[in-house]
């Protein structure tokens, strides 16, 4: 078939027998991707085992492939950890009209969860609660007070959720699991972290199966909740006919349907969906708001410049106690705005978005990616080219206002944090206004700086998210 071009595999790396190139991809695969990304291009095959996958690592091939033929490039990828997620009733690993139609009432319910609750002053009362928390800390040890941050940003934005879902939150601990929820959100992400290697290799399925049950029982913790939640909201509703949260608004409108399609909408499948909301939603956002802490106390300068911008605009306002943002006040802080951009893209917590199939044989440039075969976008790769980007290794929140970079017809796919397409996060703007109002409040009221002076790292690991490795920051209360 070398005659004929277009039929040819994308060029990659030599792969070896059983292993494929799983040994060169190592367990930093972001790193070792974008390394063999510079070599052969931006389309690249590689083996995962006997996976044939294909990375994506340039705007233009994103677009021609996940969006110019997105009939065949939606799917996703479903390995045998994917099933046991959402045993294939979820949204996160689902296919086909199943999913078009969970993703259509989880959006069409999220829009008009806007019009029923105060959706910004949930979001923003939570964001308080969190540095009220820390206030209550500094009080009890009377100074300087050192945490280490990521626990309150998981309790933090699983609360967000937990409220806009359920009306349910729990407090704050040092520890982080001191609720059901948190724990099995904790323990599910810790085993997806690992990897599965059975999903590779599924003659080693029997020296995993350990690790597979005990997956199975942190999600049927999950599980669990969710259900009794829907199962107190089913009842409450039918009672008072009440919408107090998105969990409410969702039963509505499926009683509103006709009776054959309201039975599409099952208690299973409700309860899958809703805790892939609950995981989803945790880590994400919490490792984003890690990572840009760990960029502010390497800046200081930086740090102070939000500060600032944050003051003014309260301070613009007449408000005397400026230790409350609201959303209201996003649209009025380029500079911190361009900070959120910035972390988003140096340190994309889904480095590799989550993998999509082909149902279909697709062309990429002169070459073709096989019906069957794994596709992943380079999400941080892209993010570290420097054909795309000035110094792209470089926490630079001036290239969002001062435009430094070069804008081409394809711009608009090299910045891919949330994915692409009708795949795409559901839950950009929550991530958005949540790292807004967490980090904001904090920065409002405390210097944030490390416990010893030196910078804190740069690099974190690979697992369920690109997160910033384990570490503590002292926070100093400023007088406002
Ligand atoms: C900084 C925070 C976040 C990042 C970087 C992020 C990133 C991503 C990425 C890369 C994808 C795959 C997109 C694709 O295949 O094209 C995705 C999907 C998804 N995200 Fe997020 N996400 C974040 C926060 C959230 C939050 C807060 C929620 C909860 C509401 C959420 C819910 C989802 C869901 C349900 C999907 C699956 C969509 C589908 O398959 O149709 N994410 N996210």
């Amino acid at each position: 078939k070398k005659n004929n071009k277009c039929s040819i595999l994308p060029p990659g790396p030599k792969a070896i027998p059983f292993f494929g190139n799983l040994i060169q991809i190592g367990t930093q695969p972001h790193l070792s991707i974008q390394k063999l990304s510079k070599i052969y291009g931006g389309a690249m095959s590689l083996w995962f085992g006997k996976v044939h996958t294909v990375i994506l690592s340039s705007p233009q091939y994103i677009k021609e492939v996940i969006v110019n033929q997105s009939q065949y490039s939606t799917d996703r990828y479903l390995m045998e950890t994917a099933l046991i997620i959402g045993e294939n009733i979820d949204i996160l690993f689902s296919n086909g009209e199943y999913w078009k139609k969970y993703r259509l009432l989880l959006l069409s319910s999220m829009s008009k969860l806007k019009s029923h609750i105060v959706l910004n002053e949930t979001i923003s009362n939570e964001a308080y609660r969190l540095s009220q928390c820390f206030i209550e800390l500094q009080e009890r040890v009377s100074g300087d007070i050192i945490i280490d941050p990521i626990q309150y940003f998981k309790n933090f934005t699983l609360n967000v959720i937990m409220l806009i879902l359920y009306s349910d939150r729990s407090d704050y601990h040092q520890d982080g699991s001191q609720n059901i929820v948190i724990d099995a959100v904790n323990y599910v992400e810790k085993e997806l972290s690992v990897g599965n290697m059975a999903d590779l290799f599924p003659i080693l399925k029997p020296f995993f199966k350990n690790s597979r049950n005990n997956l199975k029982s942190a999600l049927g913790r999950v599980w669990d909740f969710s259900e009794k939640s829907i199962e107190c909201h089913r009842k409450a509703l039918l009672e008072t006919g009440k919408i107090k949260d998105m969990m409410d608004i969702m039963l509505s409108e499926i009683d509103k349907m006709p009776s054959d399609q309201a039975s599409f909408y099952n208690n299973e499948g409700l309860v899958k969906v809703c805790s892939d909301l609950l995981i989803s939603g945790t880590e994400t956002s919490a490792s984003t708001m890690s990572w840009l802490l760990v960029f502010l106390v390497n800046n200081p300068n930086i740090q102070q410049k939000i500060r600032a911008e944050l003051r003014q605009v309260l301070q613009d306002e007449g408000m005397v106690v400026a230790d409350r943002l609201e959303i209201s006040h996003r649209s009025k802080t380029l500079f911190f705005n361009a900070c959120i951009k910035e972390v988003l893209r140096i340190r994309p917590v889904g480095a590799l978005a989550l993998p999509r199939v082909m149902n279909h044989d697709v062309t990429v440039g002169d070459y073709i990616i096989p019906k069957g075969s794994q596709v992943l976008m380079n999400v941080y790769g892209l993010a570290m080219d420097d054909t795309l980007w000035v110094n792209p290794e470089e926490f630079n929140p001036y290239r969002w206002l001062n435009e430094l970079d070069t804008v081409s017809q394809y711009s608009d796919y090299k910045n891919i944090t949330f994915g692409v397409g009708s795949r795409s996060c559901i839950g950009s703007t929550l991530a958005k206004d949540e790292i807004f109002l967490g980090v904001g409040n904090m920065i409002l009221n405390y210097n944030i700086e490390s416990i010893n002076q030196k910078p804190l790292d740069e690099k974190g690991h690979f697992g369920i998210a690109l997160s910033p490795n384990s570490y503590k920051i002292k926070l100093t209360k400023l007088n406002i």
